[in-house]
């Protein structure tokens, strides 16, 4: 198995430390892993000149899967727009036809208490956010700043979904939702966009090859409040690019926090990009806090959608779970007669636990 490590920026370097370190764990019982380093985002603006590098290109498309910590960092908001870190990030979306973001907002029932909800309203939460990741108004065109026709600035981008996008996402969401409940909610604002009212009628056409799933629509102004809500009310969710993005933020908070989302990227043969869903944390960069969970947990998906090794890809959650179990936490999902760690700290707990 050839990975491709992305580290990136800010917290990336930490937390990708730690995932390594337990597929290290792996490696040395026998599991055949080679890693390739690469600098993406702003990192690769500084040791190449640009965010995606062409070394990094070279790398990542040669690799069986790309493990990417997160990029960006407010030294690199003054760059030219197409330099920043993360036009570097939509670049290897993009160039590896990762279309597919699957985001499972999942309770450990260790931090029932962590969650911004009520334990009862979040007990045995287990949600798959199906995001569609290379479309929509982030890869548009036209997009930009100009003057309009009454002298005044403007900035715009477009949002836009061409038929065979929508449908592939779709088969992808029905068929992760005839493996679970059989219950898929698809998310829009079909109220007032068109690409979105576009959107829901190619999904309600794919829907008719999958008579079994009870498909459900929701716009995603109330989609954001049910999450809220009553989160167990949805199984599997589908949606466009931003849509996504936002929602599988909130629903990190119903699970403890940010640091606890790993995601999966896919393209149509299953080739990953595995990350966790948030960002660079510039705030808490090295300073050994961030959460490696997210991490890790991106690992085990690699394990589980790229390498099709569900035991490793258990072993690697069940070492997670127990972690928590011993009252191992690292800030942002601390509470009181828990033991406070470090994301190295939490790291170690990870690989002594596997
Ligand atoms: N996939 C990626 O690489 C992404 C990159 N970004 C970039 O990251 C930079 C920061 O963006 P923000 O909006 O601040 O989002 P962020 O997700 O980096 O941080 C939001 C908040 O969550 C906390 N947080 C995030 N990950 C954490 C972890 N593992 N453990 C503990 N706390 C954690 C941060 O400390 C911060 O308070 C920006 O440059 C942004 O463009 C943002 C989202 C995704
Ligand atoms: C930085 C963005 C391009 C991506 C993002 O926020 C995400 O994928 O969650
Ligand atoms: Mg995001």
């Amino acid at each position: 198995m050839k990975i491709a490590v992305l580290p990136g920026d800010g917290i990336g370097p930490e937390i990708m430390t730690q995932a390594i370190r337990v597929l290290d764990v792996l490696r040395a019982e026998g599991l055949d892993m080679e890693f390739v380093e690469a600098p993406l985002g702003g990192a690769g603006y500084d040791a190449y000149g640009h965010p995606y590098p062409e070394f990094t290109q070279k790398i990542c498309r040669e690799a069986d899967a790309v493990l990417l910590g997160a990029v960006g960092g407010p030294q690199y908001d003054t760059l030219d727009r197409p330099l920043r870190p993360e036009r570097g990030l939509l670049a290897i979306r993009k160039d590896l036809g990762l279309f597919a973001n699957l985001r499972p907002a999942v309770l450990f029932p260790e931090l029932a208490n962590a969650s911004t909800l009520k334990p009862e309203v979040v007990a045995g939460l287990d949600i798959m956010i199906v995001r569609e990741l290379t479309g929509d108004v982030y890869f548009g065109q036209p997009r930009g700043m100009r003057v309009n026709e009454n002298g005044e600035r403007e900035g715009f981008n477009t949002m836009v979904y061409t038929e065979a996008e929508v449908r592939r996402i779709a088969h992808v969401a029905f068929g992760i939702a005839m493996k679970r409940q059989k219950k898929l909610c698809s998310v829009d604002k079909a109220n007032v966009l068109e690409t979105t009212e576009f959107w829901k009628e190619i999904v309600i056409d794919v829907a008719k090859e999958y008579p079994e799933v009870e498909l459900s629509h929701m716009y995603v102004d109330n989609a954001a409040m049910q999450l809220i809500r009553n989160p167990k009310q949805f199984d599997v969710m589908v949606t466009g690019n931003i849509f996504g993005d936002i929602l599988s933020d909130e629903a990190s908070m119903l699970t403890g926090s940010i640091g606890m989302l790993a995601s999966a990227s896919l393209n149509e043969s299953k080739k990953g990009l595995y990350e966790p869903s948030h960002g660079s944390a510039p705030d808490i960069a090295g300073k050994n806090l961030a959460n490696p969970l997210a991490t890790i947990l991106s690992a085990a998906m690699m394990m589980r959608y790229t390498f099709n090794n569900e035991a490793a890809a258990v072993r690697i959650e069940n070492a997670v779970k127990k972690v928590l179990a011993a009252g191992y936490r690292t800030g942002d999902i601390f509470e009181p007669g828990m033991t406070r760690v470090s994301c190295s700290e939490m790291g170690d707990q990870v690989v002594a636990a596997m």
